[in-house]
């Protein structure tokens, strides 16, 4: 789980636009490590609350037959205790009742009603209010789920909405690692949550309090004797609180180990089988599997600790409710058919409270988790109005360092003119992605402009800052639909002619040979396609976008590959006519550029063509002569 602190951002990038931001709610918590923030737990409640918005209808009916279940749950100790009296006033004729006690079941006193008349009553009475709980129980657990499900999915699609929204200028790499967990592992928590602990603790709190105040309704002294238990209760809870989520996430871990170890065991199985190594990967297997084994039997043991604290409470009020019910029969004060109320209202208590007992670490981490999705969901997202109408691209001054503290570029100055294109290469970790990146106004920089004729990039409204720069990274993905959808994401609406188009001018000619040509799903569940071809689609999708100025910053196709040679091509293609950065993965990808730029820690250390920077001897020289051998 992530860690709490003060609020602090952190260096924000872009100090201009993104201090100018629309915002439905306060500021979140922020995390120390810089990570995404975490919402308060009021915040959360009301974007819980917000969400339920359309199913509040299934959510009152889930509370009305809730109570309706545990009213239901009142009728048999209230019979119960109501046939004592009827009985022991049968057995010595009344005297049950002549000192005037109150009865059970709201005072109206015992019965001279037939023994077995009595009985038969009692029993239909009890099935009856067993029948009522068992169809609330199943109409409650449905309407739930009818409650929950979409409650869960609208705070799971407005977490990714507002991830979308605030972009990977506002995003790093473990905030987009924890972005994911966000959306996929919190979400799921809060689902299995609201579906399988949420009703049983609804339910829980219902029979309590229901008992709880039956029990005073009966009798207020033995209400009073029941109270005795909230401390006992409490102390348990004050006991197992700190030492449950230590427990769980150990035996958790262990769980995952073991895991991993199972599976490289399966998945190594040949290598090990070749040199008959067997013998150690079992030990290791055996190792983690024991240790996962001796920690569920641990948690098991504090478990049983945990109840037997509950079962001692219950033990030592349920005999002092018994002690107290004696003398307030013989005083006269209650019948013994109030006092057989009692006690089985305060034992109807003990199951419950057990259960709110254990789910307690439960409820803690799906609220956690839920303050987690909504401290992304609380966001604010930047306000960019500023229209971009062509002209050079001017980076003055940038620098750059991540929030991990990490600088990554350091004072570049660059312009580059219309139709202009300029390389840049260097060794890994040089800045030319980050540079990269600053240019397509993806990363605000810490310090520095970027603008295009003369507009701030990081002020540039969304649509038009599109429109006017593409940026290829190197991240290759297709997205689950048809491959002229995956196109579409450049330009919504474009026409097949206008796809097949864009296809031929990067040489993309396999999409006519796929099952279903353009209408060919890809993806995980489809048409597999690889990284080449996903770059080429990428490719495709800066000719139907159309941009004035392009940023390619591929590093797909291996070097001297066929592969590679094709990319080259079609990014020439595309260049054509346009402005460009291309950050040079392959030093084939920079020899026909107008300028390269050598970068080296974050600066730029030499600039020319590909020609004067050979003839200076300097480190592109070098570089020019390892990778093409002359
Ligand atoms: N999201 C990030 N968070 C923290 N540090 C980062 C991040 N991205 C890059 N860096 C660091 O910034 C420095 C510059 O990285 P950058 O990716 O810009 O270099 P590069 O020249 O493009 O390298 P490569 O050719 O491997 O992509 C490196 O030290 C890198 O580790």
């Amino acid at each position: 789980m992530t860690r709490f602190a003060a609020v602090d951002p952190g260096p924000e990038p872009e100090p201009g636009p993104e201090s100018e931001t629309e915002s439905e709610t306060g500021p979140a918590t922020e995390t120390a490590t810089g990570s995404l923030p975490l919402a308060r737990p009021a915040d959360s409640f009301r974007m819980l609350w917000r969400h339920t918005l359309g199913q509040r209808g299934f959510v009152t009916l889930v509370g009305i037959v809730g109570l309706l279940a545990a009213v239901a749950g009142l009728v048999a100790p209230m019979v119960i205790g109501w046939l004592v009296d009827v009985l022991l006033a049968a057995g010595d004729g009344g005297a049950a009742t002549d000192n005037g006690a109150t009865a059970s079941g709201g005072g109206t006193g015992a019965s001279p009603l037939d023994p077995a008349g009595a009985i038969w009553w009692a029993a239909a009475a009890v099935a009856g209010a067993g029948l009522v709980a068992a169809v609330c129980a199943w109409a409650g657990q449905a309407w739930l789920a009818r409650a929950a499900e979409p409650t869960v999915a609208g705070l799971r699609e407005a977490v990714m909405d507002r991830a979308l929204r605030i972009g990977s200028a506002r995003l790093d790499g473990t905030e987009t690692g924890d972005l994911v967990s966000r959306v996929a592992e919190d979400a799921r928590e809060v689902s299995q949550a609201a579906t399988t602990v949420v009703p049983l603790v609804v339910q829980s709190l219902f029979t309590v309090v229901v008992s709880g105040a039956g029990l005073a309704v009966v009798d207020w002294r033995l209400g009073l004797v029941g109270l005795l238990a909230v401390p006992m209760y409490w102390t348990t809870l004050r006991w197992y609180l700190p030492r449950s989520g230590p427990i769980y996430r150990q035996e958790r871990a262990a769980f995952g180990t073991r895991a991993s170890r199972l599976l490289g065991g399966v998945s190594g199985a040949r290598t090990l089988r070749a040199y008959d190594a067997q013998g150690p990967e079992l030990e290791r297997i055996h190792a983690a599997s024991a240790q996962a084994r001796d920690l569920s039997i641990g948690v098991f043991g504090f478990l049983t600790r945990a109840f037997s604290r509950n079962n001692r409470a219950e033990a030592v009020v349920l005999a002092a409710l018994l002690g107290a019910g004696y003398l307030l029969v013989t005083g006269g004060y209650v019948t013994a058919g109030a006092v057989t109320t009692a006690a089985l209202l305060f034992h109807r208590l003990f199951n419950p409270i057990g259960a709110l007992v254990g789910m307690f670490d439960q409820v803690q981490s799906a609220g956690a988790s839920l303050a987690r999705m909504t401290g992304v969901i609380d966001l604010p997202v930047p306000v960019r109005t500023g229209q971009l109408h062509g002209g050079a691209l001017e980076l003055a001054g940038i620098c750059h360092t991540y929030r991990d503290g990490t600088p990554a570029v350091h004072d570049v100055h660059l312009e580059i003119g219309p139709g202009e294109v300029v390389a840049v290469v260097g060794f890994t970790g040089a800045g030319k992605s980050t540079l990269a990146q600053i240019a397509a106004g993806m990363v605000a920089p810490t310090a520095g402009t970027a603008r295009l004729g003369g507009v701030e990039l990081t002020e540039a409204e969304p649509v038009s800052l599109r429109g006017h720069v593409t940026m290829v990274s190197q991240e290759v993905h297709g997205f689950a639909t048809t491959v002229a959808e995956n196109l579409r994401v450049a330009r919504p609406g474009a026409r097949v002619e206008d796809l097949e188009s864009a296809l031929a001018t990067v040489g993309a000619e396999w999409v006519a040979q796929l099952p279903h040509g353009l209408d060919t799903e890809v993806g995980e569940d489809g048409h597999r396609l690889d990284p080449m071809q996903l770059q080429m689609l990428a490719l495709a999708r800066v000719v139907l976008a159309d941009p004035q100025l392009v940023v390619l910053d591929e590093a797909t196709a291996e070097a001297s590959s066929a592969g590679a040679r094709q990319l080259d091509v079609a990014a020439a293609r595309i260049l054509a006519g346009r402005s460009a950065l291309v950050v040079a993965h392959r030093l084939s990808q920079a020899v026909s550029a107008d300028r390269i730029l050598v970068m080296e820690g974050g600066r730029i250390v030499e600039s020319g063509t590909h020609e004067q920077l050979r003839a200076a001897g300097g480190r592109y020289a070098d570089l020019s002569h390892a990778w093409f051998g002359d």
